[in-house]
């Protein structure tokens, strides 16, 4: 092949312009190469040179199916066999001789949670997000303790956050959300709008720009693909895609899929999350809840569970109005939460079996 791949080493913004690539409204714009738009950064380039690239280009996890991956790149979109170590989002140099042997690059950032189900697994959601729209509306589905878990997940990825609060529309005044999700962190943008029409695009764009990926994230029917739409421009980017069987026949988003919005950013539809649980999340939940955390360093004990403990600075800020109780008991819980799953399955097997074990005996000294 004799492409040039010394352009996608280093990402120069400029690079590679090519006919076409002209921006619509007539100003020309620095075209970005195919990589650029899928996402490619000098992030990535690092972990490559120009020999590997050649052999091996790089390409972008735009769906995952049981059957395999779709990556996108330049003039490549492949299906590529599943496996477990890659999610949505994540680039890999693709091997044409062995595709299973493709490899898979350092990622930016990774949001995951603690499946649901038997096992438990850590369940991979996205991989190489730069911002993460958490998306609740102004309804019943807004719940303060939920935002604090999305956003500790992407603090804790190191991804930024903005709260989106949409149906706006539909709410004769969004104040006291506005004021509730302000509350939760000092380094959180929040925003209201209506996700239908022009909106979205007006007010995405300091996040949304070429070469970005976002993510939406939040729960069923909040308004997650009419964002992705809005932001393309049309009504296909969410709806067109082929969708896995939903046998209750409802028209939601059944996958996580990655759209690359030609002139813009590359958009993660999730479908609407019932649970997230934490794992591995500390520092994100202390990010969260940094006043309560920078108060814990002032408490007696260093383990100080901050429930009874003589010389407790959070009870204490507590009892002079200073701190919620209802914020304490969320944090808390996160952190009660957070210790219980980023215990090793192994850990908690072996708790499990001790513990059926101390029943057994239990039952047995009954008996007797
Ligand atoms: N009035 C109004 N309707 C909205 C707004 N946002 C979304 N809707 C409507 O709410 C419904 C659900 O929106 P979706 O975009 O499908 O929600 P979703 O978050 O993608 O849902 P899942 O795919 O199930 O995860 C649709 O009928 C939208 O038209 C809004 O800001 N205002
Ligand atoms: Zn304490």
């Amino acid at each position: 092949m004799s492409r040039d791949y010394s352009k996608f080493t280093l990402s120069t913004g400029k690079a590679d312009a090519k006919p076409g690539d002209v921006a619509k409204s007539g100003t020309p714009k620095p075209a970005l190469s195919v990589l650029q738009e899928l996402g490619w950064q000098p992030f990535y380039a690092q972990q490559t040179d120009i020999n590997e690239l050649a052999e091996t280009p790089p390409v972008r996890v735009t769906e995952v199916h049981r059957s395999g991956l779709r990556v996108l790149g330049d003039g490549i979109d492949e299906m590529l066999p599943p496996r477990a170590d890659a999610t949505v989002g994540d680039w890999l140099l693709f091997n044409h001789v062995l595709p299973s042997a493709s490899r898979l690059l350092d990622r930016k950032s990774v949001i995951q949670r603690r499946a649901a189900g038997h096992d438990r697994q850590v369940q991979l959601i996205a991989a190489n997000i730069d911002t993460a729209f958490v998306v609740t509306s102004c309804n019943a589905d807004f719940n303060v303790a939920r935002l604090e878990r999305y956003v500790a997940l992407a603090f804790e990825a190191e991804v930024t956050p903005v709260i989106l609060l949409t149906k706006a529309d539909l709410c004769d005044d969004p104040a006291d959300y506005v004021e509730q999700a302000e509350a939760i962190s000092n380094a959180l943008t929040v925003l209201v709008l209506d996700a239908r029409g022009e909106e979205p695009k007006v007010k995405l764009a300091p996040w949304c720009k070429p070469g970005q990926t976002v993510a939406f994230l939040g729960s069923s029917g909040v308004g997650k693909s009419t964002l992705t739409n809005a932001l393309s421009g049309t009504e296909s980017a969410a709806t067109q895609e082929i969708r896995e069987d939903d046998a209750k026949g409802r028209h939601t988003t059944s996958h996580r899929q990655l759209h690359i919005l030609p002139g813009s950013c590359a958009v993660l539809d999730t479908p609407g999350m019932r649970e997230i649980q934490l794992t591995d999340v500390g520092a994100g939940v202390a990010e969260v809840f940094s006043e309560l955390d920078d108060l814990a360093g002032a408490c007696r004990f260093s383990d100080c569970r901050h429930e009874t403990e003589p010389g407790c600075a959070v009870l204490a800020a507590v009892a002079t109005g200073a701190v919620d109780i209802e914020r304490l008991a969320r944090w808390r819980k996160l952190l009660a939460e957070d210790r219980h799953n980023s215990a090793s399955l192994a850990e908690r097997r072996s708790k499990d079996k001790a513990f059926g074990k101390m029943i057994r005996q239990v039952k047995k000294n009954k008996v007797k």
